[in-house]
């Protein structure tokens, strides 16, 4: 490892670093990634029912950072042609984005009727793309739950949803399953529920009491554990349908995405760096461990005892191998400490690995800051977890479903100044670099997906963090303008070398 991370260091600092798109094969795909409830807008039109975010940030304009919601986002509902033409004047292979359950289902289930509006929107886009040579790759879940079965009861907090999951996906199967071969179950499922209802940083916005978060009820101890379990069953037998009933005849991969950072153990010491280990068994393991040995890591079922659910058999049976690819997201990395000390009587996901994670070791950050304050660039990262999945788990097929940094939005910048991002072009030079030693390395990545083609919606930031490699003025009719990034992008894209670019470009 440290042998290609000091190569591809010295290749990025040398006078002429450069990057080209063969280096990663005839087969490789690049794309970006968005989501619905980020980009669509049209929240309460064409039939679409709301979400739980739409409640989230109507009922809490407070807990985002500049009080905004998705009600119109990128309008992409009405301007996805528009997107669209970007893509494929930028020369991009494929587009992920995700599937509004609400507006397909309103009220979260079939016996709801469905919304034709909402079909006909997906329909449209899909068959956009493809007109277009874009492959679309779409995610049933990100996040945006119908808020009538959290009504209902509780959403993925109840074992009842793994059937509405269930149905939801067999219609988007019948509906889109005709040209779309490459569907992901959940993104993330380890945000939505350590964000969610660890401390309620997202959508539903549940911890305990004793956290002070100003949260809606919860329990950082036992429902961040419930909600995983829940979401890895109904991930489980949204696979086995698409496998039972429609891979044979559309032949198209199904998979899910998970994320994770990489962890450093903040020294030497042997504590230290089995904290690391630990961490990356409460992020990652916890839900790559079930999908490919049908059980929760040892570390999780030792420190969490009967607060973790337990599979039955069957259960395990269904959920081990229930991925054809493997969906990566990484973007940074923590320092991991030993910390054997908890306070049993507040039990919570985020004390349960006894690992103290950080940002910063003596004061100095582990790697350059960012407009969100989880993410610190550190691209050796991106090489060592990919090892590490190669390593522990088989060496599966993945696709890197995102990856990508953002910058503040600054009001006061004149827009020729906000559209030059170097640091973006550095990120993703860097990044792919060592994407290009693991798979040198022996890693199976055959697809890339930027976040994110647009600057959007950013959850708790709101509008305040920028992560497209497009320019979205929020201050002009949502107007659409290419950052250097993109320019960079399309460049590599069309077969030209490309390098970093020196801080302070003009
Ligand atoms: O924060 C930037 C992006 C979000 O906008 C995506 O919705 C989410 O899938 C994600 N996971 N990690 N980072 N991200």
């Amino acid at each position: 490892v440290l042998s290609s991370a000091a190569q591809i260091r010295a290749a990025a600092d040398s006078p002429t670093p450069v990057l080209t798109r063969t280096g990663f094969g005839d087969d490789f795909i690049f794309g970006t990634a968005s989501s619905a409830y980020q980009y669509e807008g049209a929240a309460s039109e064409g039939g679409k029912a709301p979400s739980i975010w739409d409640t989230y940030t109507h009922n809490h304009p407070e807990r985002i950072m500049d009080g905004s919601n998705g009600d119109v986002a990128d309008d992409s509902y009405h301007r996805y042609k528009e997107d669209v033409e970007i893509m494929k004047e930028m020369g991009l292979d494929a587009y992920r984005f995700s599937i509004s359950w609400s507006r397909i289902l309103p009220n979260g289930k079939v016996s709801g009727g469905v919304n034709e509006e909402g079909i006909k929107y997906y329909n449209n886009l899909i068959n956009e793309l493809l007109s277009n040579g874009i492959e679309p790759y779409v995610t049933l879940f990100h996040w945006d739950l119908p808020q009538a079965l959290e009504d209902e009861y509780g959403g993925f907090l109840s074992h009842k949803i793994v059937d509405d999951f269930v149905a939801y996906s067999e219609v988007c199967f019948k509906e889109f399953g005709d040209r779309v071969k490459h569907w992901i179950t959940l993104n993330e499922p380890w945000s939505f529920s350590n964000l969610g209802y660890t401390n309620g940083s997202l959508a539903p916005g549940r911890c305990s009491e004793w956290q002070q978060l100003n949260c809606t009820g919860g329990d950082s101890g036992t429902e961040p554990y419930l909600v995983s379990h829940h979401q890895l069953l109904a991930h489980a037998e949204a696979v086995n349908l698409y496998r039972q009933k429609y891979q044979e005849t559309q032949k198209g991969i199904i998979g899910i995405t998970l994320t994770s950072h990489w962890f450093v153990p903040l020294s030497n010491s042997k504590h230290d760096q089995e904290a690391a280990q630990r961490a990356l068994d409460f992020m990652f393991g916890w839900f790559m461990d079930p999908i490919t040995k049908g059980h929760y890591p040892d570390c999780m079922q030792s420190l969490v005892g009967d607060r973790l659910p337990k599979f039955t058999k069957e259960q395990s049976e269904r959920l081990k191998g229930s991925f054809d690819f493997l969906g990566l997201n990484y973007y940074t990395a923590n320092y991991a400490a030993d910390s054997p000390k908890v306070n049993a009587s507040r039990p919570s996901y985020s004390t349960d690995s006894r690992a103290n994670l950080s940002t910063e070791r003596d004061g100095v950050p582990i790697g350059p800051g960012t407009a969100s304050s989880w993410l610190h660039v550190y691209p050796e990262g991106f090489y060592n977890l990919l090892m590490y999945i190669k390593n522990k788990y088989d060496n599966p097929l993945i696709y890197i479903t995102e990856n990508g940094v953002d910058e503040m939005d600054d009001p006061s910048l004149p827009l020729e100044k906000a559209l030059i991002d170097d640091h973006r072009i550095n990120y993703h030079f860097q990044h792919l670099s060592f994407l290009q030693a693991a798979i040198r390395g022996g890693v199976k990545v055959k697809g890339y997906f930027a976040w994110s083609l647009l600057d959007n919606f950013e959850w708790a930031n709101g509008y305040t963090a920028r992560f497209g490699i497009y320019y979205v003025d929020y201050r002009n009719g949502l107007k659409r303008y290419p950052k250097l990034s993109a320019h960079w992008f399309k460049n590599f894209l069309k077969q030209q070398k490309v390098s970093i670019v020196s801080q302070g470009h003009v």
